[in-house]
């Protein structure tokens, strides 16, 4: 297995992150813990922006904060210059406490509230990027009550089937997601968005999904956008400034995931957007993009220490980890694979063919099958790699077990940036039935 970013193995045969040797950390914080290479986050950064810089073209490389979200991330997204998207009410919080600047604040989601909305409003972010018809007229409704312009997107569905699993392919036609591009549905939105003095409609976005190896969705989409503002530009006079062609680019979790470097992405797209606008001799828009798995997937890793095993003879072995589906339910869900080493013998051989069993009472809680390792013992430690992506984010109490904390890692020098969470964190809202509460 190749290792991402600054891992290496050092000369106590411990896998070594930012510098830092993750036995020491394992000791310092306890287990499970998520740590992240901040250099690695810092070069996929660049690595979006470096195309756009080099083409000149204009644009927003936007970080979905839905991947992983914690005001230290932001505030590292931020110093890197990218801008952020925001999924709901508690996403666009945690910006405003990290002190995101809000022009550069993008908001989604199918079903915003009223609450989200006013509170996007009062926080004047740089755009929301409305879904349905619903949204619009309740959008338009509030900012005439304050009087406000706001900038939007109207997100589309081009009604393209990504490449990847069922559950995270958002551009087909069938999606709770957007207005649908070939049925009417869009040129109703663009027309009524151009109607209302309070919403000033900048362009288009769409998202196709998730975990994408290739281009030819990303363009395809652009195509077929391009073709509708050019049918659509003299009946409204309109040529969107923006066009947002989301994120979904993918990412290495196993050696058979085959992903395009990020620089790639971004040129492909550049040059079809320019090719298509100067065929249909329209105005070339400023291009946004959304990554989320691809800035943090890889620069996370979750250390877990080995429990107890169980022998089915003849079958397989389960080793059990004091972590799992809580931490991390891609496995569960999605049925993702990853792979991992042992941190603590990170140079030995492997020995035996294992199964990495989480500690939730699920059988469905594994989160590796057949992993070959050292022979385990008891208090071993276990890195899974490319657990930055959607596992925190996507974490829970189920079983009443307590999150864990996250670490980041940089130069030798680990940082604290998310707090292991107590027994007590776990009642905290809790209302004891002896206090006879009534609501
Ligand atoms: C609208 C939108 N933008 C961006 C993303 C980020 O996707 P990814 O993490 O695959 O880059 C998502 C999630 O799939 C999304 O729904
Ligand atoms: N949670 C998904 C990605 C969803 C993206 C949201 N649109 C995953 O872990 O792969």
């Amino acid at each position: 297995m190749q290792l991402s970013g600054t891992a290496t193995i050092n000369r106590k045969g411990h896998l070594e992150i930012g510098g830092c040797d993750t036995v020491k950390l394992a000791e310092k914080y306890g287990t499970p813990l998520y740590v992240y290479d901040v250099a690695l986050i810092r070069k996929r950064a660049r690595a979006f922006q470096y195309m756009f810089e080099k083409l000149g073209v204009k644009h927003q490389v936007a970080y979905a904060s839905k991947a992983f979200s914690s005001v230290a991330m932001l505030q590292l997204v931020h110093e890197e210059g990218l801008s952020l998207d925001v999924v709901s009410g508690g996403e666009l919080y945690t910006a405003i406490v990290a002190n995101f600047p809000a022009e550069k604040i993008h908001f989604h989601g199918n079903n915003k509230s009223e609450e989200e909305l006013k509170m996007a409003l009062d926080h004047q972010i740089g755009c929301i990027v409305v879904d349905n018809f619903h949204e619009l007229h309740m959008l338009h409704h509030l900012c005439q009550l304050k009087n406000q312009k706001v900038n939007i997107l109207l997100r589309v569905t081009p009604g393209i089937e990504a490449h990847t699993h069922d559950y995270i392919s958002t551009g087909q036609e069938d999606s709770k997601f957007g207005f649908d591009l070939q049925n009417g549905q869009s040129e109703t939105a663009v027309a009524l968005a151009l109607e209302s003095k309070f919403l000033n409609l900048l362009g288009f976005h769409c998202h196709i999904g998730s975990q994408i190896f290739e281009t030819t969705g990303f363009l395809l989409a652009a195509r077929k956008i391009l073709g509708k503002v050019n049918e659509w530009k003299d009946i409204y006079q309109f040529t969107p400034e923006v066009l947002n062609l989301g994120g979904g680019f993918g990412i290495r979790y196993t050696d058979e995931d085959k992903p395009l470097p990020p620089e790639q992405y971004v040129e492909e797209m550049i040059l079809e957007v320019k090719r298509e606008t100067k065929r249909l001799a329209l105005p070339m828009p400023e291009i946004w993009i959304e990554p989320g798995r691809s800035l943090v997937g890889d620069a996370g890793t979750t250390l877990y220490s080995i429990g107890s095993r169980k022998e089915v003879p003849d079958i397989r072995k389960y080793v059990a980890v004091d972590g799992g589906m809580n931490d991390n339910i891609r496995p569960a869900l999605y049925g993702a694979k990853y792979d991992a080493i042992m941190a603590n013998r990170a140079d030995e051989k492997p020995k035996e063919v294992v199964s990495i069993a989480g500690k939730c009472c699920e059988t469905g809680d594994m989160l590796i099958w057949d992993l070959p390792l050292p022979e385990t013992e008891t208090n071993d430690l276990l890195a899974v790699f490319c657990t930055g992506a959607y596992c925190y984010s996507m974490a829970s109490n189920y079983n009443r077990i307590p999150r864990p904390p996250v670490v980041f890692v940089e130069n030798g020098t680990s940082r604290l940036i998310i707090k292991r969470e107590t027994y007590d964190d776990l009642v905290r809202l809790d209302i004891p039935y002896s206090e006879k509460t009534t609501i």
